[in-house]
């Protein structure tokens, strides 16, 4: 079986990131800091890379002009919180280039108004402060996020519990082993809750009796 970029990431996209990391022996998930800006975010697909200085964007802004939709846009800001690098205004103009979402090693702002165009963004913080915009920074190299390395074209995948990355190479391996493991919980998810309506009918039974 020979997937394309696309199905792994929609396919990925359909399964919780806990399984996901427990797929990949529990590794590849990003720093529990790095999580969705606006409730409900989730986002799947290959990673397009940013590596900037901290507290600048200029990388950003070249990074929309060079990313492909379907694009997640992964930066490597240092992991700095003092500056915003990305708002709903990046977030619009990303939407308009089809990019899927933005995982950020770094800050953000704007929260309410990237909720209302529906762009996922997952980040380190929040903070109203600006960012410059001079550089340096590099686009489509490898870069550290989260405390993850991450290759251009690895697969992200963005919940309610955090990031995971899905290295390229591995994926179709890693996707078949997420199923798996999703199969399994809902069949012990099963068991449990039956053995619960168990417990339930039996004290309903009791309390008949007497
Ligand atoms: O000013 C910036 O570059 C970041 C920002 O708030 C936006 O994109 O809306
Ligand atoms: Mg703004």
């Amino acid at each position: 079986m020979t997937l394309s970029t696309q199905q792994l990431s929609r396919r990925l996209g359909a399964l919780p990131t806990p399984n996901i990391g427990d797929a990949m022996e529990r590794l590849g998930v990003l720093d529990a800091s790095i999580k969705p800006v606006w409730p409900g975010a989730r986002l799947a697909g290959p990673a397009f890379t940013v590596w900037t200085r901290a507290g600048d964007n200029a990388y950003l802004h070249r990074a929309l002009a060079e990313a492909t939709p379907g694009d997640v846009i992964v930066v490597n800001g240092q992991g700095d919180e003092s500056r915003a690098l990305m708002g709903d205004l990046i977030g619009a103009r990303a939407r308009n280039a089809g990019i899927a979402g933005f995982v950020i090693d770094g800050a953000v702002r704007d929260a309410a108004g990237l909720e209302r165009l529906g762009m996922p963004v997952f980040a380190r913080s929040i903070s109203p402060a600006g960012p410059y915009k001079n550089g340096p920074g590099s686009l489509a190299g490898p870069v550290a996020v989260g405390g993850v390395a991450v290759l251009p074209g690895d697969i992200m995948i963005g919940d309610e519990d955090g990031t995971v990355v899905v290295p390229r190479a591995r994926a179709e391996e890693v996707l078949l082993a997420a199923e798996a493991v999703r199969v399994d919980e809902d069949e012990r998810m099963r068991t449990i809750l039956a053995q619960a309506d168990k417990k339930e009918s039996g004290v309903a039974g009791a309390c008949v009796a007497r």
